[in-house]
């Protein structure tokens, strides 16, 4: 569980007060997550209880933080089902807590699907085009945090820590995704905010087996403006594979952008550089991977990501490169 700070009732009733929500009347950390401290927090104001979630940013400044608050609240008033900031009296939507930057945003109902069907790829494939159309109006610009200038500099910093077949496929990708980056067609890809981890565990569904409604997309504290491209490749990495071996599940790959083609058809330079794209996105998780397992932060309870999974996604990218036929 990654609690990385204790927040008191005593704090989290301060805020909640502030806010104008009433009583806290329950407050528990979750059992889950890794860059964040996180607390489900139930308020009662006399009328009724609601269910909220309390984030204190880790690593994230109060002046990185406005992009990412201020673009739930964009997606959210164009009805793509996101968590809507809470704001103050004075409009504020980024508070501090336990001197930490702190949001709180609504409780998101269901549960992840963490053996996703063709029914549930299909919807997060629509919602994600929908995502990024809604997304393409909001005026603040902040590049993905995680990207490649990310990459390039942590890279030789968790090199020590791999053998030597494991650093020379890193340094040949970082390589092959630094070329790709200069390439005009490369360049040319259609971007805008993407939410750049949309694992299986940051989307919600709820309803009955087999019949679940996707409720929402979460979790977008690593969102930035990157190319559309990046964010479909991290969804196909994670939502269309099989966890063990890594292999694209091809029904699951074809249904996923069969439904984000049909709500925004995909480019002819974004079909081509889609094996690219990835490559890229298994890059980024094994990079982000090898770096928290290796040089982990202090957590009262923190249990990090397998980066071994995302080192064998990436050979089986660069393996077994799939293209998608319409
Ligand atoms: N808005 C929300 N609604 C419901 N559950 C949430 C919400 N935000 C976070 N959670 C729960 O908290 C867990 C950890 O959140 P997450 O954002 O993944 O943490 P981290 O940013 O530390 O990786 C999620 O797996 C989910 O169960
Ligand atoms: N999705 C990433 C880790 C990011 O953590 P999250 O809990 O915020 O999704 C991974 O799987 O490596």
């Amino acid at each position: 569980m990654a609690v990385f700070t204790e927040v008191t009732l005593h704090a989290a009733q301060a805020l909640v007060t502030r806010l104008g929500l009433g009583q806290v009347v329950a407050l528990r950390g979750i059992t889950s997550g890794i860059e964040n401290t996180n607390y489900f927090v139930d308020t009662d104001d006399g009328q009724r209880t609601r269910q909220w979630v309390l984030t204190l940013f880790e690593r994230l400044s109060h002046e990185q933080l406005p992009f990412y608050l201020h673009l739930m609240k964009h997606l959210a008033m164009r009805d793509i089902p996101v968590p809507d900031p809470q704001a103050d009296a004075t409009g504020e939507i980024l508070h501090t807590v336990c001197g930490k930057p702190a949001a709180l945003v609504g409780k998101l109902s269901g549960g992840h699907q963490l053996a996703p069907s063709d029914w549930h790829c299909r919807q997060v494939g629509t919602m994600l085009a929908r995502l990024h159309q809604a997304g393409a109006d909001y005026p603040r610009a902040q590049p993905n945090l995680r990207g490649l200038a990310w990459w390039t500099e942590t890279v030789p910093v968790v090199h020590p820590f791999l053998t030597l077949a494991q650093q020379q496929l890193i340094d040949e990708e970082l390589a092959f995704q630094q070329h790709l980056a200069t390439t005009s067609a490369y360049q040319a890809l259609p971007r805008g905010p993407v939410h750049a981890d949309l694992f299986r565990d940051n989307v919600m569904f709820d309803g009955l087996p087999g019949h679940e409604k996707l409720t929402g997309f979460f979790d977008f504290y690593f969102a930035g403006v990157d190319t559309w491209l990046f964010d479909i490749a991290v969804c196909l990495n994670d939502w269309c594979i099989s966890l063990e071996s890594g292999r694209l599940d091809e029904q699951r790959a074809q249904v996923f952008l069969a439904a984000y083609d049909s709500e925004r058809t995909l480019t002819h330079d974004e079909l081509r550089l889609l094996p690219a794209l990835l490559r890229a996105g298994a890059l980024r998780f094994w990079i982000s991977r090898l770096w928290d397992f290796h040089l982990p932060r202090e957590a009262s309870m923190l249990k990090p990501h397998d980066p071994t999974h995302f080192e064998r996604v990436l050979r089986e990218r660069v393996g077994n490169p799939w293209h998608w036929m319409r």
